[in-house]
This record gives C-alpha cells, structure tokens and sequence, in this order.
C-alpha cells in the first residue's frame, strides 16, 4: 500500500475542460489506490458562481466511468469545494487564505499546498504573483508547490518573462512545469530500456546507430481548439516540448543516477548540445506541412474558426543533431503532424548495418536487413526489435522476423493514466518528470529560428492530403541522406 500524501490542491480552472476531463479522474486513481485518502481537500476557483454541492455534482459525473463503487465516489467528490474567484482580483486572493487555513485544519493537511494553474496561459504569472502577494502560501512548515499547464511561453522570449514572473514568488524547485507526455508509460520506460539493459546500453551511440526516427503522429485534425491551435503551430504546440522531451531522454548521457537533479542535469546537457540552426539550417533540416482537403475530410483552412489564409503548420518534420561525440554523424528525425494516417507515438531506433557481410559473400543476394528497435508509445505500449535470422526453405537465405512485446489488454487497463503519475510525483515533490528552466529555455531557443523563417516566408499551402504521412518533403528530407522514415513499415 502505496503512504498517503497530505495536501490541499487549489485548482485555478477548476470548472474547465481539463480538469474535469482529466484531473479529476486522475485524483480519484490516486484515491482509489491509497496515495491519497481522507487528509485531502481541493478547491476549485472559477469566475461563474457554483455552490459546493454543484461542484460536487460536476466532479462526480466528472469520474463516473472510472467510479465502481457510488459511496467511495461521493466520500471522494465530498473533499471538494468551490469559490468564484477572478484570479486577476486581488481582493479574491484574500478570502483564499483563510479558506485555505480552514481546510488545512479539518482534513489535517500539514500545512501542504499545491497550487493547480489550469487555465489561459497569459494567468500564469499574474496567480503566482497575486498568491505570493496576497500570502495565500502556506507559512506553517508544509510545502508549497505550483503546478503550470502547457503552453510554458510562445517563444524565449515570453518564456523567459513568464518564468521571471512565477521564480519571483516561487523557487524552481517548487515549480512543476506539465508535460503531459513525460507521464506516458512507455516515456517513462525510456530510460529504463537504455540504462536497464546492459546489451542496449552498449550499443547505444553513433558506433551502431545509423538514425533514430520520432513519431508523433495524429488522425485527428484541429477539432474545435483552433482559437488557441492557429496561433500555435505543430512546431510550438508538439516539437518544442514533446517531442524534445522524448528526444532529449533518447539522447542523454547516462545521468549520475536516476534522482531528478542528476536526470534534469543530463537532460539540460543534452538540449544545450543541439547543434542550432541559422536561417539556411532551418530551410535545409526542417520542412512543414498544412492539411488540405481530402476523402470527405475538410481542409484546415476550412475548420471552424481557422481563417481561410491561414498559413499555420499543421506537420512539422526536421533533422536534429548534436555535438555530443555520443551522436557525431547520427541525425534524429522528428515528426508530427495532424489528420496524419495514424494515431502513432513512436521511436524506431535504426541500427547500422554490418558492412562486412560474410552471408552477401556466399549466398548471394544481400537480404540483410537494418536492425530496429521500435518503442511504442500510444495507442498501445509495446517494443519491437527487428532482427535477421535463417529462413526455413531450402538452401540459406536470409529473412527478418520482429520480436515483439505489445501490452496486452489487461496490461493496458493497469496502466495509470499521465496525469495520475505526474499527480503522483508532484506530491512526493518528485520533478524527474517535469521541465526544469533550463530544458525550456533551450528547446525554445531551437525552435525560435525555425518559426522566425517560417514567418517571414510564404508557404505553399496545403500540401499534404489527410490521410497520408504528411508532405513529400518530409520524405525528401531522408532521403537526402539516403535514409527513409521506417513508420509505417513496407511489410
Ligand atoms: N483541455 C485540454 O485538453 C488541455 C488543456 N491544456 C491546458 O490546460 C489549461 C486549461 O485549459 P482548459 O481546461 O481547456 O480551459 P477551459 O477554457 O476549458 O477552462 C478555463 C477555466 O478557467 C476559468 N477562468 C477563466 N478566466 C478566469 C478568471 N479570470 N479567473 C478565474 N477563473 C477563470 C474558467 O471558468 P470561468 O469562465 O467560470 O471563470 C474555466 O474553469 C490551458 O493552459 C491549456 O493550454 C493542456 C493540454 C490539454
Ligand atoms: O499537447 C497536446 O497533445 C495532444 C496529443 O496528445 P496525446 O496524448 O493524445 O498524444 C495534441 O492533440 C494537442 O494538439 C497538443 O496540444
């Protein structure tokens, strides 16, 4: 049985899409297994007024398809508590302190206090600053941590004055910048593929690997969020965080050990150690794609809200590579994109070839193929490693066959959700799965340039059908060094 933690979550959006579609479940994991349990409280801070029995009501119909048991549901929802607040009125902030105070005393709390900012991004700073102004942190021994939803920033630049404004009224290591990804299984297991495996571990450097590809592909299009996603861009809202972030955990040097100052001190060694771009770098190592129409399918520029010229990317696909001497010749590709063939988050590791082929020699036809090895992220977690072996016809030829290992589904229904790990770690004030500054900063100060030569060109809009695997760039831009994307596989 899992220590239960002591805390009182204030959650800013308390009433909003994501907390009541993924927050709220996430706790009630935690609940249901005993990390949290009767000495918790939440408050829940909107502008539009609520009693706390509709609150209550909003938080059960919120768990419903994770509660089997009414009772524990209703004792859970019965920890939560609602105050409209208008987060940009300080005179708000006071009556939170004394609520706060009052709660800490009933549920017995130890003065424990996370702060959830689930909201608008320009709030960020303006929370921090009004709780730290108006003494809403706790003084009496317990902690006070601050959680910040994504988008962390919109370039270096905002960044760097958002985290001017939330370091002034907390510390980093109070601060716990989400990324929803770094709560992802098959993320987390990163790590432990590479430093857990002797044989991978060994391998792992530009010696044996020839490419490594990252895939973070969508058969979803904009939906409904255009208002945000049009002023964002596959390139800010997927590549400058998730997919650095997987990339930077496939990159690292073997950190000191696996506590998370000495992880955060690899990871920012390693995003430091990205070889920038100038303005002829971006236009060779990145290209970007927008979805046109297609198989009954709109095209973004008709999705609702998106304006009829807008020149947003919906796909990004770029080379990375470093200065490390672990990765000298070994470029990374990435992807991402939307209305793509599949929902696929995945690594394919390709592996050199031996060029001393002894079989080419013998038996003719070199069939030898490249060594994989997949890392399956969502829908479904898994590892594949391509291998060759004997066939079994007559004669000797070779074939390949892939050791696979997918979660089955009882497997699959175990695994906790993002949210409920990142929850997990952020009352055992664990940040190995969050963002430090620094890891920001540098991810922002690569993707900068990109975004700064997208701006000032013109695109060739839409160039990729819905459906596809993006635009022929995107393959292009392996096949310049001779390489090819390996997902989807030629069977
Ligand atoms: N929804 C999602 O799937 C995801 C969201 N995120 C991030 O999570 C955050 C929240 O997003 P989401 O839940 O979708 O947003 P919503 O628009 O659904 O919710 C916003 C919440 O903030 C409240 N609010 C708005 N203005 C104020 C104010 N001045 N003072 C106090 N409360 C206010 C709203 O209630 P009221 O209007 O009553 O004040 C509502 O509760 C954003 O940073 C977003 O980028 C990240 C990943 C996915
Ligand atoms: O952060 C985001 O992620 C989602 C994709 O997340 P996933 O867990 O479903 O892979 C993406 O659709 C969204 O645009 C982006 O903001």
């Amino acid at each position: 049985m899992a220590t239960a933690n002591r805390a009182l979550f204030m959650l800013f959006g308390g009433t909003g899409d994501l907390a009541l579609r993924k927050l709220y479940p996430a706790l009630f994991e935690l609940y249901k297994k005993g990390s949290i349990d009767n000495h918790f409280a939440l408050l829940g801070l909107a502008r539009r007024p609520h009693t706390d029995e509709e609150f209550q009501k909003m938080v059960l119909d919120s768990i419903s398809s994770e509660a089997d048991n009414q009772e524990q549901a209703e004792e859970f929802a019965s920890h939560f508590y609602f105050r409209s607040h208008d987060v940009t009125n300080v005179e708000h902030y006071r009556a939170l302190s004394k609520l706060a105070d009052e709660l800490d005393k009933k549920y017995e709390l130890d003065g424990n206090r996370i702060f959830y900012v689930s909201m608008a991004p320009r709030f960020f700073g303006i929370v921090a600053k009004n709780l730290k102004d108006e003494h809403v942190l706790s003084d009496n021994g317990g902690f006070n941590r601050l959680v910040i939803e994504k988008p962390f920033g919109r370039d270096y630049d905002s960044a760097e004055k958002l985290n001017n404004e939330l370091t002034t009224a907390f510390k980093e290591d109070q601060i716990f910048r989400i990324d929803h990804y770094l709560g992802k299984e098959m993320v987390q297991s990163i790590p432990v593929i590479r430093f857990g495996n002797p044989i991978i571990d060994a391998v792992w450097n530009h010696n044996y690997i020839d490419n490594i590809q990252i895939t973070l592909s969508e058969k979803l299009g904009v939906e409904d969020r255009a208002g945000y996603y049009d002023t964002a861009g596959a390139l800010r809202d997927m590549v400058q965080n998730h997919t650095m972030q997987i990339m930077t955990l496939l990159a690292m040097d073997k950190p000191a050990s696996f506590v998370d100052t000495d992880v955060r001190a690899a990871k920012i060694k390693t995003l430091e150690n990205m070889n920038f771009y100038d303005t002829e770098g971006v236009k060779e190592n990145f290209v970007r794609g927008q979805y046109g129409a297609g198989s009954g399918s709109a095209a973004y520029r008709d999705e609702p809200d998106v304006p009829h010229d807008s020149n947003n990317d919906t796909f990004v696909a770029g080379k990375v590579t470093y200065k490390l001497p672990r990765w000298e010749g070994t470029p990374f590709y990435v992807r991402t994109g939307k209305k793509l063939a599949a929902k696929a988050t995945r690594v394919d590791v390709v592996f050199k070839k031996d060029i001393n082929n002894i079989f080419a020699k013998a038996y003719l036809p070199d069939t030898l193929k490249t060594n994989v090895l997949s890392i399956l992220i969502d829908p479904r977690g898994g590892i594949t490693l391509r291998v060759n072996v004997k066939d079994s016809k007559q004669g000797f030829h070779t074939e390949t066959i892939d050791l696979d290992y997918l979660q089955n589904d009882a497997r699959a229904s175990e695994v906790p959700q993002p949210y409920e790990r990142l929850f997990h770690d952020i009352l055992n004030g664990d940040h190995t799965n969050f963002a430090s500054w620094p890891e920001v900063a540098a991810a922002w100060k690569y993707v900068d340039p990109i975004q700064k030569y997208w701006d000032e060109t013109q695109p060739n809009f839409p160039n990729y059908e819905p459906g596809s695997m993006g635009p022929k760039a995107s393959d292009e831009l392996l096949a310049r060094d001779g390489h090819s994307w390996y997902f989807p596989e030629e069977k």
